[in-house]
């Protein structure tokens, strides 16, 4: 079985392209969890599988977390995936990813940089606030797409210097707040200058830090713009393990276009050989 490993700003991703390996659909969640694991396989923050187009898209785009649960969408890994998609000519420069969430376009920039459109926001509550062991957090809520990819936006001063287990539990509260249905990702932002964000995300479904979150960004900055603290034109976003730029359109308070732009890098190509996978 082929693969491609690749991260986005860190946001690390194994690829395989189902049009090639014909694998049944009920391994995707084993496939994941074992491939994704850091100290006994490849280890990942996702697995994504490539497969053959449903609705005119040029291929379509499943997206599974480390922990073998099916994510609605993932920002940095359909940069990714669109790199792939151009290198092994699946599509051209402009290209139409069919996601769980709905359709992104994704567009090459340069040989390693790509910017692609996020699912518009489907729902956007500004004003959810949660309340953690008896502190009140102000916290935004987002969906992206449709089923919508979940999404807290919570900004906390001083984020750079924070105690990095004491946030970890936070976000861990707040992913499992019982008000968040789907529970969420959990973007904890700053702003550290005009148009610029510090962020960290606690993912649902890896259940820890990552090093970026693509949605995420997608998120913080949709509710920046809405509350009037960044412009929302090319507003960068700094995070563990790099900088994506997003740009929101809006047409009165509604979003018309939520555009993310960042790196890929391809760590390699390969043949997995996990003795320990069983693909029953
Ligand atoms: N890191 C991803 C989001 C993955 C979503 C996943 N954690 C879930 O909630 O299913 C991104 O760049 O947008």
């Amino acid at each position: 079985m082929r693969f491609w490993k690749m991260n986005g700003a860190g946001n690390d991703f194994i690829i395989i392209n189902n049009m090639v390996e014909h694998l049944p659909e009920t391994c995707f969640p084993t496939l994941a969890r074992t491939l994704c694991e850091r100290h006994l396989s490849i280890g990942a923050d996702g697995l994504m599988i490539v497969d053959a187009p449903l609705q005119g898209g040029d291929y379509r785009m499943l997206f599974f977390n480390s922990d073998g649960s099916l994510g609605e969408m993932c920002g940095n890994g359909a940069r990714c995936i669109c790199r792939y998609g151009y290198e092994n000519g699946l599509a051209g420069e402009i290209q139409r990813v069919e996601t769980t969430a709905g359709l992104v376009t994704g567009h090459r920039i340069d040989q390693r940089l790509y910017r692609i459109r996020l699912n518009d926001p489907t729902t956007v509550r500004l004003d959810a606030p949660v309340v953690i062991d008896g502190v009140r957090y102000e916290c935004s809520y987002l969906e992206l797409g449709d089923p919508g990819l979940p999404h807290a936006v919570v900004p906390y001063p001083n984020l750079a210097q924070a105690d990095e287990n004491a946030l970890r539990e936070l976000g861990r509260k707040i992913r499992f707040y019982p008000e968040f249905p789907k529970g969420a990702n959990v973007n904890f932002c700053e702003l550290t200058g005009e148009d610029e964000v510090f962020e960290r995300t606690f993912e649902r479904g890896v259940e820890d830090f990552t090093y970026a979150c693509g949605t995420g960004t997608g998120c913080v900055v949709t509710a920046l713009t809405l509350m009037g603290k960044v412009s929302g034109r090319q507003v960068r976003v700094n995070m563990t393990g790099g900088q994506l730029i997003v740009d929101v359109d809006l047409q009165g308070s509604t979003v018309q276009n939520l555009y993310l732009t960042g790196p890929t890098n391809i760590v390699c190509k390969g043949e997995v050989t996990d003795e320990e996978l069983s693909l029953n």
